[in-house]
C-alpha cells in the first residue's frame, strides 16, 4: 500500500468498542491466519493479510488540476468520515489472500445506513461492495477506477447486522480486471447480494 500515512493516523480497520461479537469473531478468525508460527517458533507470513484503512488518502494535499488546496485538505474517504461514535455507519475490515486472489470484507452496518425500515440502504450496500472489490482490484492491478458495477440484491441486510463479503478474480484482459463479489450471512447460509465489477 504505497500511501504516505503518518504513523499517527488512525487505522479504522482495527477492532473498536462498537463491534458486535460476530464482527469480533470473524476478525479473529482471519487475523489469526495473518501470521503463523513455524515449528521452530519463528513467525511467518500467513495466508491472509489485514489491510489497514485510513480516512484520507494523502496526509498532505499536494494540489491537483481541478481541486483547490482547501478541498484537498478537507477530503476524507466517504466510508470513514462519520464522526458519530458507536458504529453508526460503515464498520469494516478487509483481509487479502494474495495466493488465492481473494479479498474478504467483514462489514457491520450501523443505524445511519437505513434504507427500507430496519434494513440497509441499497446504495450503502453498493458502496461497501465497491470498496471491497475496488481495493481488491487495486491490489491485483495497481491504480484502477470502477468502470462497471452490476448488483443483484437477493435478500435484505438487517441494520446492525454483520455480513461477510468476498471478492474473487474472474479474469484479467489487458488493462481490465473483472471481479465477482458475494455478500452472505456470516455462516454463509444466506445470500444477500451478488455483484460483478469491471475495473
Ligand atoms: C490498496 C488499496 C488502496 C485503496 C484505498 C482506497 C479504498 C477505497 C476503495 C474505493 C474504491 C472506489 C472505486 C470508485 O468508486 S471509482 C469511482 C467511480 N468510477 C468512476 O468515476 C469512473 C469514471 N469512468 C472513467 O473514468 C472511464 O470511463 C474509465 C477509466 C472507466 C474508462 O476510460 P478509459 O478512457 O480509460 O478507457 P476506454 O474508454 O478507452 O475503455 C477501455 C476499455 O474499458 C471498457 N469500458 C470502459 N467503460 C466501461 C464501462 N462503463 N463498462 C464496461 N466496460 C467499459 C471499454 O469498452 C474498453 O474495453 P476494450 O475495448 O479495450 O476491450
Amino acid at each position: 500500500l504505497p500511501l504516505p500515512f503518518s504513523s499517527k493516523s488512525r487505522d479504522f480497520s482495527l477492532p473498536n468498542s462498537s463491534w458486535n461479537s460476530e464482527m469480533k469473531r470473524l476478525y479473529e478468525h482471519y487475523n489469526s491466519q495473518c501470521e503463523v508460527e513455524s515449528e521452530d517458533g519463528e513467525k511467518q507470513k500467513g495466508l491472509w493479510r489485514r489491510l489497514p484503512s485510513y480516512n484520507r488518502s494523502l496526509k498532505y494535499a499536494t494540489g491537483g488540476v481541478y481541486l483547490s488546496k482547501l478541498i484537498q485538505s478537507k477530503a476524507r474517504l466517504f466510508t470513514r468520515n462519520i464522526k458519530e461514535q458507536g458504529g453508526a455507519a460503515f464498520e469494516y475490515v478487509l483481509f487479502n489472500n494474495e495466493e488465492e486472489q481473494r479479498c474478504v470484507g467483514i462489514f457491520q452496518a450501523g443505524h445511519l445506513l437505513e434504507g427500507p425500515p430496519g434494513n440497509v440502504h441499497g446504495g450503502a450496500i453498493a458502496t461497501i461492495i465497491d470498496t471491497v472489490t475496488g481495493t481488491h482490484a487495486t491490489l491485483l492491478s495497481g491504480t484502477v477506477m470502477t468502470a462497471n458495477l452490476n448488483i443483484n440484491y437477493r435478500s435484505p441486510i438487517p441494520l446492525g447486522g454483520t455480513v461477510h463479503i468476498e471478492s474473487s478474480l474472474d479474469r484479467k484482459e489487458g488493462r481490465k480486471t473483472f471481479l465477482s463479489c458475494r455478500v452472505t450471512s456470516t455462516d454463509g447460509s444466506k445470500l444477500h447480494t451478488e455483484a460483478t465489477g469491471d475495473f
